[in-house]
């Protein structure tokens, strides 16, 4: 299997090279070449298999024999035993026809672990074969640092640079990437929001100068390999509820678009999926651009949901390139487009096709708390803020006879604050988490300028190119 940019003017990797790039060198994201199609058959001979044996058959196509069987089956069950539920991602049942696909069980409390446990390991394996080191360089909302830090603390070849929004992001967050204690990882706070620091990693993938200098790496959803871990819940969460036999729809809370484009993947791949229903907060611009067609960025609104307070939702190239029957000069102009006027009209055939697969709604901060409170009354369920977001969507969107699952993000202790005032009842850190609160903080606060953050993680960094 190889992989292509979407942008069609960067070289064809293989699996190891396109993991170890991130970014594509012409600036756009890898996906593979073609897809894996699995059969009807396939699919059921799924069903009741341990979630680490699901995801090596599903993730072994993409791999090509670049790892052998024998090392990736290892790196995938040391992966997940780092869970502490059983079932890896189980599912809870919500409502008559609505569950919710708890994706929190990992050592970061939020669904970004399922993939970064697997892109730390499997990025330390090739790295040691090649005997190569990296630097990584990453942007958070609030998660996906959290979960890089957890993954790579320690790791021997990799050093790893976390820019998250200074002052945006939850406690439990900002302490998660602070109190690390690791000599390889360090959280860099931005004056700015989430899109200034996910263009400030752009911006370093682009300096090839420095990108070449300092072997740079990355452990957003731009990474292929974080996708292609999150493919494999929804073949879990739909063959437990009858797949293929039976399809369900998700509602995905959406900000980078990686979670709900997995599951487009997985559908690509044959898995029978009804709707794929994208759920945004206040910042709604991908429900704004199916609405209209015009993806227009605006000024981000700090909401409850901070993770999803984003406008440039970086998959959403991944899609436009799929749906536009993967023609790499339109997704070209969309993006430069982009980056001249922060906006750009998704062509009529391009945008119906989209429509054909998504449909997608917003939820207010008001209405997501009102979901917390009447889930918790309905159901005795708690959600956090981003997942009743999801709840919120799926059930102004619900059609009849239609089975939803809803990804379950985060771990409701991660937005303590925001759940108590929804609802009175403040979630408590599981018991390995205690103490998180009282340990000491080491970040350093940089302005948003791209010399500034190169310059600070050339001083700091032990990789060379
Ligand atoms: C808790 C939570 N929910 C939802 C999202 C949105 O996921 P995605 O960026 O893959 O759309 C994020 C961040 O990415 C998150 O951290
Ligand atoms: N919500 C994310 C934003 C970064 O998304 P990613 O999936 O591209 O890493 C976060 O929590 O950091």
């Amino acid at each position: 299997m190889n992989y292509v940019s979407t942008r069609g003017e960067a070289p064809v990797l293989g699996f190891s090279d396109a993991l170890l790039q991130g970014l594509a060198s012409d600036g756009g994201l890898y996906l593979p070449r073609e897809w894996p199609r699995l059969s009807p058959e396939d699919i059921r001979s799924l069903r009741g298999l341990p979630y680490s044996e699901a995801a090596f058959v599903l993730i072994k196509p993409f791999v090509n024999g670049e790892i052998a069987d024998a090392a990736l089956k290892r790196i995938i069950e040391e992966s997940y035993a780092t869970f502490r539920h059983e079932a890896v991602c189980p599912l809870v049942q919500t409502g008559p026809a609505e569950f919710v696909l708890e994706l929190f069980h990992g050592p970061t409390l939020a669904f970004k672990d399922v993939a970064m446990q697997l892109l730390a390991r499997l990025m330390d394996h090739v790295l040691a074969e090649r005997g190569e080191r990296v630097t990584i360089a990453g942007a958070t909302s609030g998660d996906t640092g959290g979960a890089a830090i957890e993954a790579f603390a320690g790791a021997e070849r990799a050093d790893v640079f976390i820019l998250f929004p200074h002052g945006r992001v939850s406690p439990v967050q900002q302490r998660q990437m602070t109190t690390s204690g690791a000599a390889n990882v360090e959280a860099v706070a931005i004056e700015g929001n989430f899109d200034d620091c996910q263009a400030l990693v752009k911006a370093m993938f682009n300096d090839h100068a420095f990108r070449d200098r300092v072997s740079l790496s990355g452990v957003n959803s731009i990474n292929w390999a974080r996708i292609m871990a999150q493919i494999v819940y929804y073949f879990t969460a739909a063959v437990s509820l009858g797949a293929p036999d039976r399809p369900v729809s998700f509602t995905v809370p959406t900000g980078n678009f990686g979670d709900i484009l997995a599951g487009y993947a997985a559908k690509l791949m044959g898995l029978p999926t009804g709707r794929l229903i994208i759920a945004t907060n206040e910042n709604d611009i991908l429900a704004r651009a199916l609405a209209g067609g015009d993806y227009a960025t605006r000024s981000v609104i700090p909401t409850t949901s901070p993770s999803m307070d984003i406008q440039i939702s970086s998959n959403f190239e991944r899609l436009l390139f799929e749906a536009s029957g993967r023609n790499a000069a339109e997704v070209r102009g969309y993006m430069e487009s982009l980056r001249q006027s922060g906006s750009f009209l998704i062509n009529g055939g391009t945008l119906s096709r989209i429509c054909s697969e998504f449909a997608a709604g917003r939820a207010s901060v008001d209405e997501t708390a009102a979901t917390i409170r009447a889930t918790l009354e309905q159901s005795g369920y708690l959600a956090d803020p981003h997942t009743a977001t999801a709840l919120k969507v799926a059930r102004t969107h619900a059609l009849p006879g239609e089975t939803v699952v809803v990804l379950s993000t985060a771990h409701p202790a991660k937005f303590p604050e925001a759940v108590n005032e929804a609802c009175g009842v403040t979630p408590s850190l599981p018991a390995w988490l205690k103490g998180l609160m009282e340990k000491e903080e080491v970040y350093t606060v940089l302005p948003s300028d791209l010399k500034m953050v190169e310059d600070h993680i050339n001083r700091h960094t032990r990789a060379e190119g």
